[in-house]
């Protein structure tokens, strides 16, 4: 499996996280999306909250920078916080755009209760601890992502949600998830030495499963508001 080249650390918390990494990653919502029967509807809601999540996680990633301790730490949430606040978060506002809704009405949306769970909960990871904390409570929103583009393979151009599936399947998007999991791996060494015999570990664990149990929540949040 791919999802290999995404760190050792990564393995590590993707095999603790048990069923809720396959509830995230194999949620009913992205069935929909491989085979194209998700409804419009369903895909609209969550693009909508998607961009109020972008808004708050890059608030999030800007943390990681002022936790960093090395400059490729740095070099990556600075990066991060780039390609969201001056690319991907503009991408969400001309998908929308070309479905009939305006910039007005996405900056307006109601954040929904499952979405602000989810990026406070990593924000207050970051404020009540350190940079670990942070990188396992974010690690399952790049990963998981990365993990599901694989998952869903090589769809036709005419697939309604070709679009989406190809920017997570590109190769591009994959040595993203590469790098950031390059980049835990040394966080790890550099503070805790061995994860598997940490005194931390347990606590990181259970960061990275609250965090990918709330993507199981958000998926749901876009098949229930629809
Ligand atoms: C709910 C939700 N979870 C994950 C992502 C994916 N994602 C969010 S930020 C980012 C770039 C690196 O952090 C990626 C891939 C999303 N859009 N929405």
């Amino acid at each position: 499996m791919s999802t290999l080249n995404y760190g050792e650390t990564f393995a590590l918390w993707r095999k603790g996280a048990g069923a809720a990494w396959g509830d995230y990653t194999r949620h009913s919502f992205v069935q929909g999306l491989g085979d194209g029967t998700l409804p419009r509807a369903a895909f609209l809601h969550y693009l909508v909250q998607d961009y109020v999540f972008l808004v708050h996680f890059s608030r999030a990633w800007s943390l990681a920078v002022v936790k960093s301790e090395t400059m490729d730490e740095m070099k990556i949430c600075a990066g991060t916080v780039d390609a969201l606040v001056n690319h991907e978060m503009d991408l969400h506002v001309k998908t929308c755009a070309a479905e009939g809704i305006s910039q007005e009405t996405l900056f307006q949306s109601r954040e929904e209760t499952a979405n602000l769970a989810y990026t406070r909960y990593v924000m207050d990871a970051g404020v009540q601890g350190d940079f670990l904390d942070m990188m396992a409570a974010l690690a399952p929103c790049v990963m998981g992502y990365g993990e599901i583009g694989l998952n869903l393979g090589n769809v036709a151009a005419d697939h309604p949600y070709a679009d989406w599936i190809n920017t997570y399947r590109d190769p591009e998007y994959q040595s993203v998830c590469t790098s950031v999991g390059q980049m835990i791996d040394g966080a790890v060494t550099r503070r805790l030495g061995d994860l598997k015999t940490s005194p931390r570990r347990d606590h990181l664990q259970g960061r990275f499963t609250k965090a990918t149990e709330l993507e199981v929540g958000f998926w749901q949040m876009g098949l229930d508001g629809a």
